[in-house]
């Protein structure tokens, strides 16, 4: 029970002409019917609701005879003449009201006052809640890709988020990208990053890879610190980064939000909501590579992800074509995996738990590296959960979030029916790590050498464990014989690297709003 001193206002106002004992707490803003109807009426406000602050959007005063919106019949009225002369005057709360899926949606009351006065302070006293709240944005930098996805993220932000910002009264400047890495390297040169409170990114996991590069590599730089030594620890961004959702995958922002809707992820931003995620570095032969925070997926998706860039006039339904197509073909690869387990965290890949929220990262020394060979049809890393429409449960369900360890999935040579009940699965609440043919190890770190690059006394211990050694030696030097090609590529966020032997190590976390 709130202590009476925590009350800051308590009036009585009228909501759609019926009388509400409305109150505001340091925390709450509640308002209760004060002689509740005794006939259920489906599209009169039920007796009482509260909303926190913190979920307020914004608080604006009502001129008389304005039309104003019910929210809760979804019908509109005008203030009649009357109504305004005895009430006074009104204000209208925008808050955050939570649907079903982790959808958040814009919902709005409108309270008519008894005077003028007690109309002024109880849009003054809202307004001092919300800009007491340090958490909330201010001023956004915002870059569009007006090219990923189905081609609507401009028509996404100006229709769905422009007016909810301008409502929670952020000032923004926009950017509509006019060519891939113009985020990026607008962010590494041209922009004074200091005035801005946050970035938001709007488009799919590519655009949010190239804002964290631009980001990462502008912050290493600020805090004199070499973006491409393997070994020097990231300075972490001061700058937080949104997601409105515009792409084809959408995996990052589903996998933090759950659900890839721009309304909900532009009211997550206003909010001021939070979230630490895992950056993962990508590194070939101590070159840097890339950076990665969701899926990092060599064989399976790393060719899924070849294919369907020839065909990007498709849009998202490209990734089903290429998918198909990839698992007709059933390729399999040859290498090496060798990983350092993570000790000392909370939980396994296994686990039922779900994670949407941070987890300190444990700074417990690891176990020994261990190293498996064999044939796989995928090898993937999951730094989150990599949830998305298509998986909602995702490629790790019980990724964590922020806990500086990445789940490494191998999925070795199996029949295609075994491949596909292991697929099916992703979309099921069966579990797709149940199956003899696939393994699932939380990690720190781990390297791939394709059996093409592996060393000599590496290969010797490969013979030795391989029976069809003679077999393996043709194909690798003959690779026009038509047995499994020689190379996958890697599928990094959803770009493909450069090189197939990699060592991949945790970084650091970066924020995500
Ligand atoms: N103006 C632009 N023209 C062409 N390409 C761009 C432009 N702006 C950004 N890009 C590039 O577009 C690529 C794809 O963008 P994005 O990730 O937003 O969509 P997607 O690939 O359809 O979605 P997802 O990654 O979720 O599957 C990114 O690699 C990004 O670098
Ligand atoms: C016959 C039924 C089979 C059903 C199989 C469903 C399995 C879906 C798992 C999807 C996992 C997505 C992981 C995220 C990857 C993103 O970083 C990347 C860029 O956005 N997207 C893809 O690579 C796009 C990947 C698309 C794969 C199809
Ligand atoms: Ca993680």
């Amino acid at each position: 029970m709130e202590k009476p001193s925590r009350l800051l206002l308590l009036s009585e106002l009228r909501v759609r002409n019926l009388a509400y004992d409305v109150s505001l707490c340091r925390s709450l803003l509640s308002w209760k019917r004060l002689v509740p109807s005794p006939v259920y009426h489906p599209f009169r406000p039920s007796g009482s609701r509260s909303v926190p602050v913190s979920e307020i959007i914004c608080v604006r005063e009502e001129e008389e005879e304005k039309s104003s919106r019910g929210k809760s019949d979804g019908s509109w009225r005008k203030i009649k003449e009357g109504e305004g002369k005895d009430c006074g005057q009104a204000f209208t709360v925008l808050y955050v009201q939570r649907c079903q899926q982790h959808r958040w949606r814009c919902a709005e009351i409108t309270f008519t006052c008894p005077s003028d006065a007690v109309c002024q302070r109880w849009v003054s006293s809202i307004r001092e809640q919300l800009a007491s709240l340090a958490s909330r944005p201010k001023h956004l930098l915002v870059y569009i890709n007006p090219y990923g996805g189905k081609k609507q993220g401009k028509r996404i932000y100006e229709q769905k988020v422009a007016a909810l910002f301008d409502q929670a009264g952020i000032v923004t400047q926009v950017i509509v990208t006019e060519h891939a890495n113009h985020a990026r390297d607008h962010l590494r040169t041209e922009t004074e990053l200091k005035r801005f409170d946050g970035v938001v990114c709007v488009g799919g996991d590519g655009m949010f890879s190239e804002i964290i590069h631009g980001l990462i590599w502008r912050m290493q730089i600020d805090a004199g610190v070499d973006p491409n030594s393997p070994d020097e620890s990231l300075s972490p961004s001061s700058l937080r980064i949104g997601i409105i959702p515009a792409g084809s995958t959408d995996c990052i922002c589903f996998a933090t939000v759950g659900t890839n809707d721009p309304v909900t992820s532009a009211l997550h931003i206003i909010v001021g909501d939070s979230q630490p995620m895992d950056v993962c570095s990508v590194h070939h032969n101590n070159t840097f590579l890339r950076y990665s925070v969701s899926l990092l997926g060599y064989g399976f998706y790393g060719d899924v992800l070849t294919d369907s860039e020839r065909k990007r006039w498709m849009g998202p339904a490209r990734y089903d074509f290429s998918g198909v197509k990839m698992f007709l073909s059933h390729h399999y690869y040859e290498g090496a995996v060798s990983y350092l387990p993570a000790k000392g965290i909370i939980g396994t890949p296994r686990d039922a738990f779900r994670c949407r929220s941070g987890y300190e990262p444990s700074h417990k020394s690891d176990g020994e590296w261990r190293t498996i060979r064999g044939k796989f049809l995928a090898i993937n890393a999951a730094s989150m959960s990599c949830a998305c429409p298509r998986s909602p449960k995702g490629l790790s369900p019980a990724a964590h979030l922020a806990d500086g360890t990445t789940d490494l999935i191998l999925v070795r040579k199996c029949s295609r029916f075994n491949f596909l009940r292991h697929l099916i699965r992703h979309t099921s609440k069966d579990d797709q790590f149940d199956l003899t043919f696939v393994e699932v190890h939380r990690v720190r770190r781990f390297r791939f050498t394709p059996r093409q690059c592996q060393s000599d006394s590496d290969l010797e211990l490969d013979r030795q464990e391989n029976k069809h050694q003679i077999f393996s030696q043709i194909c690798r030097d003959h690779p026009a014989c038509g047995c499994a090609p020689a190379y996958s590529s890697w599928n990094c966020d959803g770009e493909i690297l450069s090189h197939s032997a990699i060592d991949v190590r945790y970084q650091n976390t970066v924020m995500e709003s």
